[in-house]
């Protein structure tokens, strides 16, 4: 057993925090060392900045217990990988910096690892490679300079390390091994890893450690909740190591709470959001780190019923701690920021400051409500309430929901099929329409986003720019991208998409019953960011939003310019969404908007139309138990915004992640005409899967990994397009990059495009060159 007496958890703390800056300054430094003009210096020094920034913050909004290893120059999944010395071979020979970003974005004639969605949130994860052989070690001090760091700055922090079970987990297989490895039977090897690193942790004289076990959430195999008791009970009776807080998030763990209650840790953190009060695990020896306020989410706790969850827990447990349910990153910094927001929605809100304070204001009201409490009901968290406290900061009550009732009648009526034929009689007619060539190569809709642009785009929100000045920018940029792609002689063209700032924040600024923030920056992947708009009313399209931009673009050519939308799910995933309806009517009223954008761009001549869904895996449940149902409504969604479309009119979707394996029926079922996928990134490793064979409409083959600077060879992007036609028959393969260009240069697109229709090209002799036909 344990010989340290662990000193009591303070009373408040959360599990995480936003790193990227609160001006995007992490953003900034980034780009502008990966471009050659910082120094890693200068980097470093950035990195310093904001983690002692964030530090003074928690402290001064008077948080018990500050995290920290929480900062990150990439991603935190690649910082545990490089900890503990899991760094694939080809990736050494070079200064620790460059092999880390040389992973995380690829270089010079170096592929990155793969990179994929964390759970269900729209912040993406570098997937480490685990091998037989790969030799674990404790290979760096990050978590223990943090520690040192924040103590020169008069800061007590607990270092937050991705647990063992997850970071095996979310690892793949290393290429090569033998079948039926699974990178958590290197478990036993890992252990005496994270051994040194509490060890060293201890010496150090931290008291506390949060081992983040997010994987916990979804569901487990007996093995897996073995793996579980292994690592914990040993981690557990390490003589010198500081207190172990394991944090679950994202949803409840079930099955693994037991199994984790089970072991010595000290500390369990629970999502109290999404997950149960716990009754199936005895919990009277722990803390319970509880979390109340949401770290999804931008509204602001209703304190009885966090209250109330809070004092049911004080019942169960040892302690009872005041936290989030997951870490901060996933929601922006601080909403007094946004002072154009309607000032009734944004009393509403809150972003990560606020959430701290919430936090704050819980642990002061949960110390002030009488020991022992009074019963409450553990079944029933939501309805046993006690009496109403004092509300939380901001002097009103928050309110009983977001927005007032919805005046929309329940959609709850299937699609409708309404005149749209089967796949076999569409494609004919489209075929007849649309004369491409075999293996027709297009792109997934957005080209590089300039500094131009985007100034522009400054400029006129800050009305420094007129309304015409901007649109003459945009128009020429269409033209610019029209004429790249003839020049390069793709087949299906598009606009390029340079009126947007982003594929969902633009179609919210034109939706009723959204509003958008300023500075509501949340971190992506490496130094990408989104806004997430706030989807608060009722949505409703006043007017079309895309239509006159296609119809310019399909003026400057006789090829066919794909329209361009995002689909329901995915503009409603990548929100911030209102909390009084179901997800499921709020999706099919976005639905509702981009039929009638379908509509009309079907009436203005668009014969291709492409719809993204590239959240549709994202949204999916953890547990295997609900995703049937969301699966059935989310692809009820999609046709009920397509279905409009006549026979001719070609609609196409695009997902850019290769798991989309998970979902391949529910591919198939959203009856689109061309699917592009990603294969790039992953070494076609979805076209490798069975399923895909049975795959019976088009499919866009995502030959070009535009998330890396890299360009591929015409060598690579063949061999990527031979996997795609060993599965499929010729006339329903396309040739297309995985993803959007817009984060990509105009050198490196014109580049890689060149490559891509080289291999197109040269493919197509193979395949003789005559028209879409389907027999
Ligand atoms: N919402 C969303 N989620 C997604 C994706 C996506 O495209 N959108 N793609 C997948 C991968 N994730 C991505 C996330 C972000 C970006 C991305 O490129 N983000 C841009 C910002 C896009 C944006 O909002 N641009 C605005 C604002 C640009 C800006 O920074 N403006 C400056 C001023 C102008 C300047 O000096 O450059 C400022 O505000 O300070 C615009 O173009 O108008 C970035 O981080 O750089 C790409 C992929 C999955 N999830
Ligand atoms: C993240 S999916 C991106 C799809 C979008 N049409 C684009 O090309 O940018
Ligand atoms: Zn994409």
């Amino acid at each position: 057993m344990t010989a340290v007496r662990p000193s009591p958890f303070p009373a408040s703390t959360v599990l995480g925090y936003p790193r990227i800056g609160p001006h995007r300054e992490l953003k900034r430094a980034l780009e502008s060392y990966w471009s050659g003009h910082g120094t890693w210096e200068e980097l470093e020094a950035t990195g310093a900045r904001l983690r002692e920034e964030t530090w003074r913050r928690l402290g001064a909004l008077g948080l018990g217990a500050a995290p920290s290893n929480t900062f990150s120059y990439y991603d935190h999944v690649l910082d545990t990988a490089v900890l503990f010395d899991a760094v694939p071979e080809r990736y050494r020979d070079r200064s620790p910096e460059d092999a880390y970003f040389a992973m995380a974005r690829g270089a010079d004639g170096l592929a990155p690892l793969r990179m994929t969605k964390w759970f269900d949130t729209n912040y993406h994860y570098i997937v480490p490679e685990i091998g037989i052989d790969t030799a674990f070690r404790l290979a760096g001090d990050k978590p223990l300079a943090e520690v040192r760091e924040a103590r020169a700055l008069g800061v007590d922090t607990r270092p937050v390390l991705l647990g063992p079970v997850t970071f095996l987990l979310l690892s793949q297989p290393a290429p090569g091994g033998p079948s039926g490895f699974a990178p958590l039977d290197r478990l036993p090897d890992l252990l005496p890893a994270y051994e040194r690193l509490l060890e060293a942790l201890a010496a150090e004289g931290v008291g506390w450690v949060q081992l983040d076990e997010p994987a916990l959430v979804a569901d487990r195999t007996e093995e897996e909740l073995a793996a579980v008791r292994t690592a914990y009970r040993r981690l557990g009776a390490l003589t010198s190591r500081p207190a172990l807080l394991v944090a679950s998030y994202f949803g409840d763990p079930g099955d693994a709470l037991p199994a984790l209650a089970d072991t010595p840790v000290e500390a369990i953190g629970l999502d109290l959001v999404r997950g149960r009060i716990p009754e199936n695990a005895d919990l009277s020896g722990k803390t319970v780190v509880a979390g109340v306020v949401s770290g999804r989410d931008v509204w602001r706790t209703r304190p009885d019923r966090a209250l109330s969850a809070l004092l049911a827990v004080r019942e169960r447990a040892a302690r009872v701690v005041v936290s989030t349910s997951c870490s901060l990153l996933h929601v922006p910094y601080d909403v007094e920021r946004e002072t154009d927001l309607d000032p009734a929605l944004r009393h509403r809100m809150a972003f990560a400051e606020q959430k701290v304070a919430e936090v704050v204001e819980l642990a002061a009201l949960l110390a002030a409500s009488p020991a022992p409490p009074r019963p409450v009901s553990p079944a029933s968290r939501r309805g046993s309430e006690p009496p109403t406290p004092p509300p939380l900061s901001g002097g009103e009550p928050a309110p009983s929901s977001p927005v007032p009732p919805s005046s929309v009648p329940a959609t709850s009526v299937p699609a409708s099929r309404e005149g749209r034929s089967p796949y076999a009689v569409r494609a004919a007619a489209q075929a007849e329409h649309l004369r491409l060539p075999v293996l027709p190569v297009t792109t997934i809709g957005s080209f590089p986003q300039t500094g131009e642009l985007r100034e522009a785009r400054a400029a006129l929100g800050a009305g420094r720019l007129d309304e015409d000045g901007y649109e003459s920018l945009v128009r020429a940029e269409i033209a610019r991208v029209i004429a790249l792609q003839e020049r390069l002689g793709l087949d299906v063209l598009v606009h390029g998409e340079p009126e947007r700032n982003d594929m969902v924040q633009y179609f919210a600024e034109h939706l009723d019953g959204f509003a958008v923030t300023r500075h509501g920056w949340v971190q992506s992947y490496g130094s990408r960011c989104t806004r997430p708009p706030i989807l608060h009313g009722d949505v409703r399209r006043p007017e079309p939003i895309t239509v006159r931009w296609s119809r310019y673009a399909g003026s400057l050519t006789d090829r066919p310019v794909k329209g361009m939308l995002t689909g329901p799910v995915t503009i409603v995933a990548w929100s911030f969404v209102r909390d009084d309806l179901p997800l499921r009517d709020v999706v099919f009223q976005v639905a509702d908007a981009v039929r009638d954008e379908v509509r009309d761009l079907e009436d203005a001549g668009v014969a291709i139309i492409q719809v993204d869904e590239p959240a549709l895996r994202e949204l999916l449940p953890l547990r295997r138990a609900s995703q049937d149902a969301y699966l059935a409504w989310a692809v009820d969604a999609y046709r009920r915004a397509t279905s409009g479309a006549g026979d001719r009119t070609q609609i196409h979707t695009h997902l850019c992640y290769s798991d989309a394996d998970q979902i391949i029926a529910a591919v198939d079922a959203l009856d689109a005409d061309v699917t592009s996928v990603e294969s790039a990134r992953s070494h076609a490793r979805l076209l490798r899967e069975p399923a895909v064979g049975g795959f019976e409409r088009g499919l866009g083959a995502g030959v070009y990994d535009i998330h890396s600077p890299r360009v591929p060879e015409a060598a690579e992007i063949e061999e990527s397009l031979r996997a795609a036609l060993r599965v499929l028959p010729a006339d329903r393969v396309w040739v297309n990059p995985d993803c959007g260009l817009k984060t990509r240069t105009y050198g490196e697109v014109e580049a890689a495009l060149t490559n891509v229709v080289k291999a197109a090209h040269h493919l197509r002799g193979d395949h003789q060159c005559r028209p879409l036909t389907v027999e």
